[in-house]
């Protein structure tokens, strides 16, 4: 008994951290991690991030990327901002601190995907470069590839599918992207249209 209780005692402490509000918390590790679960799937898992206007072709691009990867044998997923906004985001709006909050909660999402060995399609507008490098910063470099969708406004709002952009310039949205609102176009990105 004294054995076990000496060993106990030497055993090293865990390491608390305190990570924004949550404080007292421990990383848990478990046996089977992403190289295990990559090499069952026979892939890597990383991150396609699409940014751009609306109607730029995002969404479009996703899906036939997740379309032609699939038929390949790879496993995706897209999270798409529009959709996201249906549910796990239903509580952002448009105005800066929201679209941060969005991107940041995204970029988490599409880690954990990765992580899981899933090539993960990300496509939504993200107008700020911080928020967007943040994403980026959460995976090692090559695991990371920004795609910009590099369409002047002009033929974004002459697409206008969801006539957004009237409904913005006649002042029915405020705080429409590329309207009223700020878009920062990449200046790293591995890809763009
Ligand atoms: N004010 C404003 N500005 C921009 N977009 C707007 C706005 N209001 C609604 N929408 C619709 O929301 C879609 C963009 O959502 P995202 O989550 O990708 O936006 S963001 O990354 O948080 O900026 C966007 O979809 P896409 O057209 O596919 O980009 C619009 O349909
Ligand atoms: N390469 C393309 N050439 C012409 N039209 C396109 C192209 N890609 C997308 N579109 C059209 O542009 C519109 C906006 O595309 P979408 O993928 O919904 O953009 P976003 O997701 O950026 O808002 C849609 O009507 C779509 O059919």
């Amino acid at each position: 008994y004294c054995y076990i209780w000496s060993m106990e005692n030497l055993r090293e402490k865990p390491v608390m951290s305190n990570i924004g509000k949550s404080t007292n918390i421990l990383w848990h590790d478990c046996p089977i991690g992403q190289t295990e679960r990559q090499k069952l799937l026979g892939q890597k898992g990383c991150v396609i991030w699409i940014t751009g206007l609306s109607g730029s072709g995002k969404s479009t691009v996703a899906c036939a990327l997740s379309r032609e990867l699939h038929y390949r044998g790879h496993h995706t997923y897209v999270l798409d901002g529009d959709n996201l906004r249906h549910g796990l985001n239903r509580d952002l709006s448009f105005k800066a601190e929201d679209r941060t909050e969005n991107i940041r909660r995204v970029g988490e999402v599409a880690k954990l995907f990765a992580d899981a060995g899933t090539i993960c399609i990300a496509s939504l507008i993200s107008p700020y470069r911080r928020d967007r490098d943040a994403c980026r910063a959460l995976l090692p470099d090559s695991r990371f590839i920004e795609v910009f969708m590099d369409l002047p406004l002009e033929l974004c709002e002459a697409r206008d599918p969801k006539g957004l952009y009237k409904l913005a310039r006649t002042g029915k949205i405020k705080g429409f992207t590329g309207v009223d609102d700020p878009y920062e176009s990449p200046v790293n990105s591995e890809v763009s249209f």
